[in-house]
């Protein structure tokens, strides 16, 4: 199904209309290249104690979040419908934010009451982050200790809150420290991560840059790099497979190979799509990986659902695609979450208590979410741990702004977190 708000997503949302910026001249291009090889090796040194230790490491682990109990929602939805990066609504934002966030506020508080009275979101990616951080103690001891973090964008622990935490841990004040923002949305989307990273940005100058130290020149003294996606990870991959593999076994032997495979990701707005955002393709990579483990066995599907609003978004929509196929007689289905890596409202609401309620068939399954699975938190550890050997900045791919994008906060961003050496090739 889909959410339907009472509220429109803008003009320019709504036709992607958007003007290109300059154009890089080849000489910038080559530069760029020259530059390339400077990303992986751009972490400056970390200072060492006297027992050769890098550490301690800050592993900040950045998410949307979510209401931990229905009081929050109303908190919640006004920061989500504030974010001019998820969705602009242009100068009046402040204003029509709130007022769409109230409106929404009892049916969606409805829906986090059905699943138990909040999301678990902050629940899942502290026990994540901890466990993985024990994980890496052993794993890359030069580095260690690794401390947990969580900065989740609209819901405590917020942002700002994480990195006060941060300074009065030590980080930071002239002293130092590394700390690793790690994207826990595998896709890239500028609308998820990109938002998040604006976000840790905004409050990294207001906490620890220039003004923050009085003008001086010893401006935010932590090591910031970014983990920005991971959607092929061999380990994301198998935690992936695993489940689907459960879940295929409880369908009879001789059935297994005919249940169809429907992937199923949180839907964009066309505008952001049209924008060159990465994350549909980045989706469907992930699920490719996924096929591929699993050795094209089944027929599969990738679909998108969670669409907010009138205006157009990416499909064919879940609940669409469910209904279609049981209609036509194909009634063994598992559906797999694959954009988010722990339950929440949209898998425990809209999946299990829409979708899979409204099929009415007891073949229409879902694979269990990634949450506190081993497999899963053992690929996080590996992926932070061949970051702190790679010893890169950001990704390459960080670098590119997407064509239609016109936002000077992704600009100052990409620059910021690319490093000063690197900052020529974010065009
Ligand atoms: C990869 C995941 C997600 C993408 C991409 C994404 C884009 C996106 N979302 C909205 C609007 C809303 N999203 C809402 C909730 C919500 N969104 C995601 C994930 C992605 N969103 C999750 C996991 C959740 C639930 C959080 C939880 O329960 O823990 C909501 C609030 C619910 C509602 O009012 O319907 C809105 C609104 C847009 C506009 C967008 C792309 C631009
Ligand atoms: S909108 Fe994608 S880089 Fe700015
Ligand atoms: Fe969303």
């Amino acid at each position: 199904m889909a959410f339907r708000g009472p509220f429109t997503i803008p003009r320019q949302l709504l036709t992607g209309a958007t003007s290109f910026g300059a154009r890089p001249t080849i000489s910038s291009r080559l530069r760029c290249m020259t530059d390339r090889q400077g990303l992986a090796t751009a972490v400056p040194p970390v200072t060492q104690d006297a027992t050769g230790s890098k550490g301690p490491t800050a592993m900040v682990f950045m998410n949307m979040g979510g209401p931990s109990t229905t009081n929050e929602v109303e908190d919640f939805l006004s920061r989500l419908f504030a974010d001019g990066d998820l969705i602009p609504l242009g100068r009046l934002q402040p204003y029509i934010g709130p007022l769409i966030a109230r409106r929404r506020t009892s049916k969606i508080q409805k829906q986090y009451s059905d699943i138990g009275g909040g999301s678990p979101i902050r629940k899942w990616s502290e026990h994540q982050c901890e466990e993985m951080c024990k994980l890496l103690d052993k794993m890359s001891p030069e580095t260690a200790p690794h401390k947990p973090y969580v900065a989740f964008r609209y819901a405590a622990p917020l942002t700002e809150t994480m990195y006060q935490q941060l300074l009065a841990d030590g980080f930071g004040n002239g002293k130092g420290g590394r700390a690793i923002a790690f994207t826990q949305y595998p896709q890239y989307s500028c609308s998820t991560t990109g938002s998040s990273l604006n976000e840790l940005w905004k409050w990294r100058n207001r906490l620890e840059g220039k003004r923050a130290n009085g003008g001086s020149e010893k401006e935010g003294t932590i090591q910031w790099s970014v983990i920005d996606r991971w959607p092929t990870h061999s380990g994301l991959v198998e935690a992936f497979a695993q489940n689907i593999e459960a879940q295929l076994k409880t369908y009879p032997e001789e059935k297994r190979d005919q249940v169809v495979l429907l992937f199923s990701a949180h839907s964009l707005p066309m505008s952001v799509v049209n924008r060159g955002d990465p994350y549909p393709s980045e989706v469907a990579a992930t699920v490719h990986a996924v096929m591929q483990r699993l050795k094209f066995q089944n027929p599969y599907r990738l679909c998108w659902q969670s669409q907010v609003g009138p205006s157009a978004w990416l499909g064919a929509q879940t609940s669409d695609t469910v209904q279609e196929y049981v209609k036509r007689g194909q009634t063994d289905l598992i559906l797999v979450p694959i954009a988010f890596t722990s339950d929440h409202i949209e898998t425990l609401y809209e999946l299990d208590q829409e979708v899979i309620h409204e099929a009415n068939n007891p073949g229409v399954k879902r694979a269990e979410s990634l949450n506190g699975n081993p497999v899963f938190i053992k690929a996080l550890a590996d992926i932070a741990h061949e970051h702190l050997q790679k010893g890169e900045l950001c990704s390459r791919q960080m670098t590119l702004r997407c064509q239609g994008c016109t936002s000077e906060r992704c600009l100052g961003q990409k620059k910021f977190f690319a490093g000063p050496e690197n900052a020529s090739m974010v065009i």
